[in-house]
């Protein structure tokens, strides 16, 4: 996935640092120089990076790190907030009512993938219920609207164009009329790409927003738009009020450091994600879990909604259970595997466990990734009776050398990969066992328990050993003041809705 190399190389300018016995100035800046590296080498923009290193510096204390408090969550919390920052405007956009006409007009640059975009929204919502309709108002590229005409069609969503009218402002009149009409909820208005220096695209584009007055204006962006991405947002922002950000092609494996870029110069939020040519690879964006699986901190809850989703129901409490007594053994790896395997996209499952970063399993490279697994599994499947025994243990030091080449044998692997099976396996284990004492809340819970709860109430809920590097109940207080609320908490350690 896009980003994801970012992520990685955060997380190890991270790791390397809390390596470190003595974190001084020196160490901290170390950690930060690599985390600006990263962020300049994704394409985020200078001026960005300068602020965030600015800001992280001012919020780390140096005396809190040196004190031997979790170094580690210290800083990853602070790059956390920074990112979250930079994504989140911190005011909600507009959100049309069901029922209710809103205009919705996408603007974008050429090829940014907003005709798509167009119709990937009014698919969103039509599978919600909604009466989306399309306006095609790009009068510009020949084609544009036969584009429209047959992803609409395919879509079964109404369209409104013509091949004969020049004036994009009156096609776009027009086809808001015709559907407020026919009491269409969701009229979008798709426009012609422009760039910034097109200054006649430009005014154009502002006359069709003058004559439709859009509820929302959204600004469609290709991930990979690299550093131009900063001044052509806002080039569009100074022409019309954008209101809202939607980044396409992120399943591609551009840098994608542009759309950090550029969501903070529209200064507007980012509100869905194109995964893909097909219609419904469409996600909506969340900042909190995008940053937290961007930082390898997992997403709980979109990992509970997978399990929700494709674990059968009477396996689900057993599944959960499993996790929360944080023994993993190489059965229970096993049988995530065959989870994994059911549940889907894998690299968007893996994304979302704690400690995956979607580095390991990215996005177009599925076949790879669910190959290795599946060669996992046979090397478990051909484990001796013996060796079979050994699934249900959680010390790896069991597994010593004659096991290893057994297994290779049975199985016709080289010992290598054993090795590296066992390996994934430990690296899996450490990660689970910071799982143990979690009370996993079933769905839908997890949100009323975020609304009501307190530090006693999250202590509970939080495991005993991570409650102690918080600094107990006290401590924990003062976090959750400090992030402002307990959602944002949850989110921190991968949970909340
Ligand atoms: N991989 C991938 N491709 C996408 C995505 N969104 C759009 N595309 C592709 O990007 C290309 C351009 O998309 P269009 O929708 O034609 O772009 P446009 O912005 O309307 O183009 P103009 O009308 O020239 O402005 C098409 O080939 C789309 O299939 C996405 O999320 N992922």
């Amino acid at each position: 996935m896009v980003l994801a190399q970012l992520g990685g190389s955060i997380s190890r300018a991270i790791q390397q640092m809390s390596n470190a016995t003595i974190i001084d100035e020196k160490v901290l800046n170390e950690c930060l120089n690599e985390i600006t590296r990263a962020l300049l080498q994704a394409d985020v923009q200078f001026k960005l990076v300068r602020e965030m290193q600015t800001n992280i510096k001012k919020i780390v204390n140096l005396d809190d790190l040196a004190a031997g408090h979790n170094k580690r969550r210290i800083i990853q919390q602070a790059i956390f907030n920074e990112l979250c920052k930079i994504l989140d405007p911190g005011k909600p956009s507009f959100t049309p009512k069901k029922g209710k006409p809103s205009v919705i007009m996408f603007v974008g640059l050429q090829g940014s993938g907003k005709t798509t975009t167009c119709t990937k929204y009014a698919y969103y919502h039509q599978k919600k219920g909604w009466k989306p309709a399309l306006v095609c108002a790009d009068t510009f590229r020949a084609g544009a609207f036969d584009q429209l005409k047959q992803n609409a069609t395919k879509a079964k969503i109404p369209f409104y164009g013509s091949y004969t009218e020049s004036d994009p402002v009156r096609i776009a009149v027009e086809g808001v009329e015709t559907f407020k009409k026919e009491n269409c909820d969701l009229i979008i208005v798709d426009t012609s790409g422009r760039h910034k220096q097109e200054a006649a695209l430009f005014e154009e584009m502002r006359q069709v927003s003058e004559a439709t007055k859009p509820d929302l204006v959204i600004f469609v962006m290709d991930s990979s738009i690299g550093q131009a991405a900063f001044d052509q947002a806002q080039a569009f922002k100074q022409s019309v009020s954008v209101g809202a950000v939607i980044v396409t092609k992120m399943d591609g494996h551009a840098k994608g450091g542009g759309a950090l870029s550029a969501v903070a110069a529209t200064k507007s939020p980012v509100i869905f994600i194109g995964t893909g040519e097909h219609m419904d690879e469409f996600e909506v964006f969340d900042v909190k879990p995008f940053v937290s699986r961007l930082l390898g901190m997992g997403d709980w809850s979109g990992f509970m909604d997978k399990i929700h989703e494709v674990v059968p129901m009477d396996q689900q409490p057993e599944l959960l259970q499993k996790l929360s007594e944080g023994n993993f053994t190489l059965r229970i790896m096993y049988e995530q595997f065959q989870n994994i395997l059911k549940m889907g996209p894998i690299g968007q499952v893996f994304s979302m466990l704690p400690g995956f970063s979607s580095e390991l399993m990215p996005k177009g490279r599925e076949k790879e990734s669910q190959a290795k697994i599946k060669r996992y599994m046979t090397m478990m499947d051909s484990m001796t009776n013996e060796g079979k025994q050994l699934l249900f243990i959680s010390n790896p030091k069991l597994m010593n050398d004659s096991r290893i080449m057994r297994i290779a044998r049975g199985s016709g692997r080289q010992v290598r990969e054993v090795m590296e099976m066992l390996e994934e396996y430990k690296r899996l284990a450490k990660i689970w066992s910071k799982m143990k004492g979690l009370k996993i809340p079933k769905k839908g819970e997890m949100s009323a328990l975020s609304r009501n709860m307190n530090a006693q109430h999250m202590s509970k809920v939080l495991p005993q050993g991570m409650l102690k590097q918080i600094g107990g109940v006290g401590g924990l207080q003062n976090l959750m003041k400090q992030m402002g609320s307990t959602k944002d908490m949850m989110g921190m350690f991968g949970g909340g809705e």
